[in-house]
């Protein structure tokens, strides 16, 4: 198992890929806090998958855009299980729109929970990991978008880049403590997220033609690559960004 006894922390675990994290953290072996918003029936379904396994869990209900929503989640978990081990920044959203007549509130809340939440939120478990005196590994969910544009993704794109660069320099600045910090970049991964863009089946077939894989991502293709990460297994990765895409990317021509 790849997180024995290990304590892990996921944001936006409610469902789709924060869940499918947290419930794979249970699996290899760690207790796991989940961070959910406004959802207690899907909290109370991950906490009993989690436990399923034969693992403790936690459910810290916040918006993440808040500061303190921070401090408390690691504060909660840290009560709950006694330190934190890894950390995964997940909670986000997309709601696709226009770049000509964005909403200033669309663009302004879009910032503030993908990245500016993902920035308080690391913050957080970085100095929980410092005091505890022995390292740690952070994980943020970034996106194949930090690379490339969308046209309904003008305020979403930048959160992307921000948050890949956000790993980088966390990196930096926590080395000397033995934290490391990386990014997972994931392709289009069928969620909620992107379930009424993808309802368009010519938007759909476009997509799925784009992958050299010839599917469109699970959660699990990307929790797994999460548990890797946050894993001894990637003891000298940090500052690393993981395109999981099934090739899409690549796909120029
Ligand atoms: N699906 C994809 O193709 C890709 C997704 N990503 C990224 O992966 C991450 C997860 O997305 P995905 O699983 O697809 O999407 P989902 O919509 O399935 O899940 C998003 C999760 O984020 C939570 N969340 C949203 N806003 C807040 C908030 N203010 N505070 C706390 N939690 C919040 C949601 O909680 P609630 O249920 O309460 O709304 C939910 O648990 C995002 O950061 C996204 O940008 C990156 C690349 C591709
Ligand atoms: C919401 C999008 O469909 C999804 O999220 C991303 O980050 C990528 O742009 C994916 O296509």
């Amino acid at each position: 198992m790849l997180l024995e006894n290990k304590v892990v922390l996921v944001t936006g675990a409610s469902r789709g890929i924060g869940r499918a994290t947290a419930v794979e953290a249970a699996r290899q072996g760690a207790d796991v806090a989940v961070n959910t918003f406004r959802d207690e029936a899907a909290a109370a379904e991950v906490v009993a998958e989690i436990e399923a396994l034969g693992r403790r869990a936690v459910v810290f209900d916040a918006d993440v855009a808040l500061p303190e929503s921070a401090t408390g989640f690691v504060q909660a978990a840290t009560q709950a299980f006694g330190r934190v081990d890894v950390f995964v920044s997940n909670a986000g959203v997309c709601p696709f729109h226009a770049f000509l007549d964005m909403p200033v509130e669309t663009l302004r809340r879009t910032m503030e929970i993908n990245l500016h939440g993902a920035y308080f939120m690391v913050q957080a478990a970085a100095n929980q990991m410092v005091k505890q005196g022995e390292g740690g590994a952070i994980v943020a969910i970034s996106s194949i978008s930090a690379l490339v544009g969308g046209e309904m993704q003008t305020h979403y794109t930048p959160t992307k880049a921000g948050v890949h660069s956000l790993m980088q320099s966390c990196a930096v600045a926590l080395g000397r403590h033995g934290i490391r910090c990386n990014s997972v970049l994931p392709g289009t991964i069928a969620t909620d997220i992107n379930k009424d863009d993808l309802a368009d089946p010519k938007k759909r077939e476009y997509m799925e033609g784009r992958i050299p894989l010839g599917r469109l991502g699970r959660p699990e293709d990307i929790a797994s690559v999460v548990a890797f990460l946050a894993s001894d297994m990637a003891g000298y990765m940090s500052g690393a960004a993981l395109l999981v895409d099934g090739g899409a990317f690549a796909n120029f021509q």
